[in-house]
Parts: C-alpha cells; structure tokens; sequence
C-alpha cells in the first residue's frame, strides 16, 4: 500500500476517526462541507498533530503516535497545491516555479524543470507575474512548483474549487498527467462527483469524520447505494478506448467490443479513456431498440434493482461495455415488470455525454 492512514482527533465537539490504505494514483478524499477532508490533509502534510494514530506513505513513518514519531512538515516532502494559487506574487513564473527547489541543482533537476513546464504548457509564461495570469494558468504554476520540489507526494486541497467551469475542464488534464506520468501517490480534496469520476484511482468517502467508502472509483461509483451526492450524481464510469473521429462529429468509442458514439473528444485515437455515464440519462428497453435516434445501445442483464425513496429507482445492468446504471421510476420498473436476472437494453444518447465526462485512463 503507498499510504496507509489511521488517525483519531478530537476537535471541540468534531471527533476524526478514520482509516484507509490506498494504493498508487490518484485518491480523492471525498465527502460534505464538515466531514474532515482538510483535517485528514493537516494531519498528513504534519499541519497538525492527531491524538492517536500512524501515517506511512511509500514505506516511510511520517506519524506514529504510539512511538512518538511525528515528523516535522518540512520533512515530509510533500508537495502541495491549494484552493487559490498562494504563488508569491512579486515573483515571476520561473522564480515561482524554483521556489522549493533544493539549492544543490543538477542535470537532473534541469531536465525535469523543462519536462514539467512542458507538460504544463508554461514555456511562454515563464518571465510574466501571477498577476498577469488566468487562474487556470496560476495553477497549472501552483501544479509545477509542488512537483519540482522533488516531493514524494503531492497534496491537493481543492485545487479546482476556486475556478469556473472552464478553467476547471482546462486544468483537469493536468492532474491526469500528473496522475498518469509521475509515479507519485496524490491525495486529492474534492466534494465534486465529476472530479472524483475524472481523476480517482481510488475513492476515500468520509462522512461525519468517519470513512464512508474505500475503493475503485468506477467500483465506487458504481455502487447504486453510494449516493452522497445526491441521486442526480449517480453514474457508471466505463473503461472505453478511441477507435476514430468521424467526419460528422463523432467519436467512435470502443468500450469491451461495444461501440459507442460521442460528440467529438479532444483524446486521440487509440488512447484509452473513462466514460462517465449519469444514470439519469441511461434509458431501458426490454426489446432490442428499434427506429430510434439514441445511437448508444448495449444488451445486458440486469444485476440489481434498488428502489429509492422517491419515485425512483437505479437499475444496475451488467454489459459487455461494464457495469451501466439506469435511474428510471419505480412506475417503468413495474409497467415492465423488470426482474433481477432479465436480459434488458440500456439506451444512451451520445449528446448526453459531454466531453467534461471523458477523460485519460
Ligand atoms: N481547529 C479546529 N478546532 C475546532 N474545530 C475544528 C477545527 N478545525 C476544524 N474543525 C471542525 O472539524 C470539522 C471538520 O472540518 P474540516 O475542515 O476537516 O472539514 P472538510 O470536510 O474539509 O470541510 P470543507 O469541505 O468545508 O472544507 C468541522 O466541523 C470543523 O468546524
């Protein structure tokens, strides 16, 4: 396991008691306003002291209460990105992005300084001010400066929280290549479903200082009784990969021998890529679709049914694409007399997919 956290904290009337193990990637702390996110993320980066517990990341002891270890923040080498930028704004870009880096500097330190500003796409920035950047852009800045600083984890606070929607879709690449092309285990703040679909390689849910939830996300999300967000953010994550662009706008996916068709992805062919697919938009037919204009079908079995408190339910279909969700109402489910078991057709629209929904595997 890269990180393994067992903590115990006690602030005024909020009590933390969590434990989780979770292995490389990407893993998003998941959960409300108040259930403990940032003190999970104080207590690793040694922002504070947690009454009982142990904290290991790759292998090295960064608390233990039981021994009275608790290493120092400074060294823990972590590397951070918060909410807002926090880039010293008297600096420029270059100097910014040096900041943190050990003095002793070699070609090593070269190389990856020019592979980061690369990556993220800051060759031309590199003399101007934070003041004179978008947010997306101080990010992309706050991102490089946390990985040049030779962490061995990074930190991410809700480092999309502050941005609009189409800062937020510009900068969720990034955090899949740092997730995809450093091998560095990110532990990642977020209280938006589409980003623990975009980026989770494993999802910690915490609830009332407590955890949820540990797993997969797409075993995750998947689960039709995890629902924190609210039915409407329930949804299925296929693993796709692109098979072509086509002249009329579409992208052809191949999802385990399905062919699906979205509006046009910005992902090259061949790469491979998460589809996330909102149950909301998934409809049932018992018979094979015919004369319709949704051009997404996939034949299935249906693996469960979970009836909601409302009118409605989620249909868990088992697919050669993967597992599919429908949330229909319990009046369809009856009218079709729907059964654990049936074969049933799940129809998606491909304007139902937005490109936001898609993302690197
Ligand atoms: N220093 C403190 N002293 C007392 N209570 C605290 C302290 N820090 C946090 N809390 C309380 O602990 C609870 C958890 O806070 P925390 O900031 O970890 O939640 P969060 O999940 O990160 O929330 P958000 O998404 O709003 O940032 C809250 O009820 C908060 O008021």
């Amino acid at each position: 396991m890269t990180l393994s956290v067992q903590i115990a904290q006690k602030l005024d009337d909020f009590a933390l008691d969590v434990a989780f193990e979770v292995p490389d990637g990407l893993t998003v702390l998941f959960g409300p306003s108040g259930s403990g996110k940032t003190t999970v993320i104080n207590a690793v980066a040694g922002l504070s002291r947690p009454s009982q517990g142990r904290i290991e990341a790759q292998g090295r002891v960064l608390f233990d209460a039981s021994r009275g270890v608790c290493l120092p923040a400074h060294r823990r080498e972590i590397g951070y990105v918060f909410q807002e930028g926090r880039l010293f704004p008297h600096m420029t870009v270059r100097k910014n992005l040096l900041y943190g880096r050990q003095l002793a500097r070699d070609r090593q330190d070269e190389i990856r300084f020019d592979r980061v500003v690369e990556m993220l796409g800051l060759g031309r920035h590199l003399d101007r001010q934070p003041v004179h950047l978008s947010g997306g852009e101080k990010q992309r800045v706050a991102i490089g400066r946390a990985l040049l600083a030779r962490p061995k984890m990074i930190l991410a606070d809700e480092p999309l929280a502050a941005l609009d929607e189409r800062r937020k879709a510009e900068i969720l690449p990034y955090f899949e290549l740092l997730r995809d092309e450093f091998s560095l285990p990110i532990l990642y703040v977020s209280h938006s479903i589409a980003e623990v679909a975009r980026l989770a390689t494993t999802v910690v849910a915490l609830a009332q200082g407590q955890v949820s939830r540990v797993g997969a996300a797409a075993e995750v999300l998947g689960d039709p009784a995890f629902t924190p967000a609210g039915v409407r953010a329930v949804g299925a994550i296929l693993d796709a990969r692109v098979k072509a662009h086509h002249a009329d706008g579409l992208t052809e996916l191949d999802a385990g021998g399905v062919a699906l068709f979205l509006p046009k992805l910005v992902q090259p062919e061949g790469q491979s890529v998460r589809v996330r697919m909102a149950a909301h938009d998934v409809m049932l037919s018992r018979e094979a679709p015919k004369g319709l204009s949704a051009l997404n079908i996939m034949c299935g079995t249906i693996a469960a049914i979970r009836a909601g408190e409302g009118p409605g339910a989620i249909v868990s279909i088992d697919t050669q694409a993967g597992r599919v969700l429908a949330r229909i109402t319990r009046r369809s489910v009856q009218a079709m007399g729907l059964v654990e078991g049936q074969p049933i057709y799940a129809v998606v629209k491909s304007v139902a997919v937005a490109p936001e929904d898609v993302g690197a595997r």
